[in-house]
């Protein structure tokens, strides 16, 4: 039996929680990224979290409960997503959502290149690049990151991708109000959404930075 497959209940639990309505066959596939994450984090230390039930609450859970505030968005780009997150979960809940994942590290970008191929993720684009260097054809309406940087150099290393009247969205833990308070000059805080991850007992904030 898969490591993953005794906390398939949890996962669908938490799901519904979080008001997504999943498909068993989506539920499937975000299941089968979680063992690959788990299966190759010794290869490519990926990632800090081993334990399989953590897989499913602090990554997959914690990577989706920020998909209702991105219903509007169409072009995604996920930066220093290291393993695939939060991209992978989302490009998997969202298929007709396009997501392109920026990754400085080569062999982490190339286990998302893997898991795209393993999957069969038409959606998702990992692309091996230092996002400030970055420079994409065309612009995305949501650019989103987890555990990257500081709000200002997430703004400044990022917001160049950001197309006009989109957004830069920060996946926070507990309410950053010291960053806040030196975001550079021309952007400014849109929304702060405070995130309850089923099973994660910890504080999550989803910021919503917008060009002035
Ligand atoms: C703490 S990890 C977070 C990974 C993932 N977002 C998550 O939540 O599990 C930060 C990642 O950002 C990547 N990174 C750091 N600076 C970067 C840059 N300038 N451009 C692209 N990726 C970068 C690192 O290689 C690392 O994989």
């Amino acid at each position: 039996m898969s490591a993953l497959a005794p906390y398939a209940g949890q996962l669908a639990e938490g799901l519904a929680a979080l008001g997504l309505e999943v498909a068993e066959a989506t539920r499937a596939r975000l299941l089968a990224y979680g063992e690959l994450l788990l299966k190759w984090n010794r290869v490519y230390n990926l990632t800090a979290i081993r334990r399989p039930q953590e897989v499913v609450t602090h990554h997959l859970l914690d990577s989706l409960a920020v998909a209702p505030w991105l219903d509007k968005v169409q072009r995604l780009a996920d930066i220093g997503s290291g393993g695939g997150l939060p991209g992978i979960p989302l490009a998997i809940l969202r298929p007709e959502l396009a997501v392109s994942s920026v990754e400085t590290v080569n062999k982490k970008a190339s286990f998302q290149q893997q898991a795209k191929i393993e999957l069969g993720l038409g959606n998702f684009q990992p692309i091996n690049a230092r996002v400030e260097n970055l420079q994409p054809e065309l612009p995305f309406d949501g650019v989103i990151s987890r555990a990257f940087s500081s709000l200002g150099d997430f703004v400044q290393l990022a917001g160049h991708l950001v197309a006009e009247g989109g957004a830069l969205y920060a996946m926070k833990g507990l309410r950053p109000d010291e960053e806040l308070g030196a975001l550079p000059a021309g952007w400014t805080l849109q929304a702060m959404h405070a995130l309850a991850v089923p099973g994660l007992d910890a504080e999550r904030h989803l910021l919503v930075l917008v060009r002035m």
